[in-house]
């Protein structure tokens, strides 16, 4: 189905929310302090704010920051709920503000991040091991242990608020093992328990490093071969991870500028040209990201784009962007080649990422397409941009459970429309064209594996000489961001100029 100009239905252009534009995560919330300390006067001050029932006499007042920490565990493991999506709306409904926000976000999203490292303390603490454990129990146990390896709540709080918690959502008998297990949990710190359960490194590398940077074992495996098999480059790669990626923004040229994020707080970023970071605040009350004039995009997602945009060609008048939603690569693309009279199509297999693509564009085209059954001529393109579908591995600082929801069994059938999707734009491109081979992955299986068996069709270019400005891409001729080394999400790219 096509979806011309005008039939955006409803997504329409310049009102772009900033969001969903290739930074999808838990940015534009609130940033905790490290180890968040519940405030003083913190959720009873609030409820009595916001007009919540006043608590019983006699009774502790609930403790809405862990409440709202576990109901959001119990909605990831019950309902497959998108944590950085489902937060908000929690703290909203429930009038959540300020620190007790931070602390909630803080408790759930570093529990969902570090449950592996926490599981294997609970089992050597417990009698049981942590699958035998029932559920709630076992979310509620965890939030506990994560406060008092990886927070600076001091331990009797965290135990004994946690004992509450367990009375009050589980049940009394339930916490008795809570307390048994959190107070030998409590009597070692994270370094001294990870001596005891992670495996020594010298003789178990990707054990140890599984344990203590909670990743499933499949990925550190396929992020130390993403590497090169260096174990203290995988380790960093890994702490990164584990830290809530800054909130980056993207100034589409010709349409707002540095400066004016800056101006609204924003600090400009060390490569992109068109990126700020911003430390504090809503994206969305800045007018440029209001606007859709300005948005939240990873600062690797702009130079890869940008890069693609930066190949000299002779004739450079239309350019096509095969797997567009939401949007984020294309509302830069659309400026770019706006400003240079050339032409962008956007395309999305699913109709209601290509509306958001309407969102994000001003002149571009967008319809409902799949990429391997093209809509288009071959050889229509000077420019393609195939961004593709794939693991996402390396935007795992962006959504807390993600590591636990990623499956390798998913990986040959990705592959599989990865290869043809990129044998596609290829058809799309004409001879002497360029096509830039995306992934937010860097999986080997996904990235250099994918553009090798091309390699007959197309002139490798080296990805790196388009993007002077940023060291550290790797050995060429593909371009590999790392957030250990950029602060970026591990975006691969790959340049090839059709033959
Ligand atoms: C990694 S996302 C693209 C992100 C986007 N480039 C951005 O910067 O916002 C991959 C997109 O490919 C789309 N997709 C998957 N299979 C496709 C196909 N066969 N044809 C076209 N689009 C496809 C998905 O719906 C998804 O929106």
């Amino acid at each position: 189905m096509k979806q011309g100009r005008g039939q955006g239905g409803g997504a329409r252009r310049g009102q772009g929310s900033g969001q969903g534009s290739g930074q999808g995560g838990d940015s534009g919330q609130v940033r905790p302090g490290r180890g968040g300390r519940p405030g003083r006067g913190g959720q009873a001050a609030h409820a009595a704010k916001a007009g919540q029932p006043k608590q019983g006499r006699g009774r502790p007042p609930r403790d809405e920051a862990r409440n709202a920490a576990y109901d959001l565990m119990r909605a990831v493991d019950e309902r497959d709920a998108y944590a950085n999506l489902l937060m908000p709306t929690l703290l909203r409904q429930r009038r959540i503000t300020g620190r007790d926000a931070a602390l909630a976000t803080e408790l759930a999203y570093g529990t969902l991040r570090g449950l592996g490292t926490y599981d294997e303390v609970i089992a050597a603490c417990s009698d049981r091991p942590p699958e035998e454990v029932d559920p709630p129990l076992l979310d509620a146990v965890r939030l506990g242990v994560h406060q008092l390896l990886r927070t600076r709540i001091p331990p009797h709080a965290a135990v004994s608020a946690t004992i509450d918690l367990v009375r009050l959502r589980v049940g009394p008998g339930p916490s008795r093992y809570a307390n048994a297990v959190l107070r030998k949990v409590a009597g070692r710190t994270l370094e001294q328990w990870l001596e005891i359960v992670a495996p020594p490194r010298d003789q178990d590398p990707i054990g140890n490093l599984t344990v203590a940077y909670s990743h499933p074992r499949w990925i550190v495996t396929a992020l130390r071969d993403a590497v090169g098999g260096d174990v203290d480059e995988t380790a960093a790669l890994l702490e990164a991870d584990n830290e809530r990626p800054r909130v980056a923004l993207v100034a589409r040229p010709g349409r707002a500028t540095v400066e004016e994020l800056v101006a609204a707080g924003a600090e400009r970023a060390a490569y992109s040209p068109y990126a700020a970071y911003l430390p504090e605040g809503d994206p969305g009350a800045i007018p440029a990201v209001g606007e859709a004039r300005a948005a939240v995009q990873d600062e690797a997602s702009q130079l890869v784009a940008l890069a693609l945009t930066r190949v000299p060609l002779d004739q450079d008048s239309t350019w096509l962007d095969m797997c567009a939603g939401p949007g984020g690569k294309a509302g830069l693309l659309d400026a770019v080649a706006a400003q240079r009279g050339a032409r962008l199509l956007g395309a999305d297999v699913q109709y209601h990422r290509a509306r958001l693509v309407w969102g994000t564009t001003r002149e571009a085209k967008v319809i409902t397409a799949d990429g391997t059954r093209p809509a288009w001529r071959p050889g229509a393109f000077d420019r393609v941009m195939l961004d593709a579908p794939c693991t996402g591995l390396g935007a795992l600082r962006r959504r807390p459970e993600a590591r636990w929801r990623r499956d390798p069994r998913s990986i040959p059938e990705l592959t599989a429309l990865q290869r043809r999707l990129l044998g596609s734009a290829l058809d799309a491109v004409r001879p002497g064209g360029v096509v830039a081979y995306v992934t937010c992955s860097p999986h080997l299986a996904e990235t250099r594996a994918v553009v090798e068996d091309v390699r007959d069709r197309v002139e490798v270019l080296d990805a790196r000489a388009f993007l002077p400005e940023v060291p550290g891409l790797g050995d060429g001729p593909y371009a590999q961001f790392w957030p250990h080394r950029h602060g970026t999400d591990a975006m691969f790219l790959a340049l090839l100029r059709r033959s």
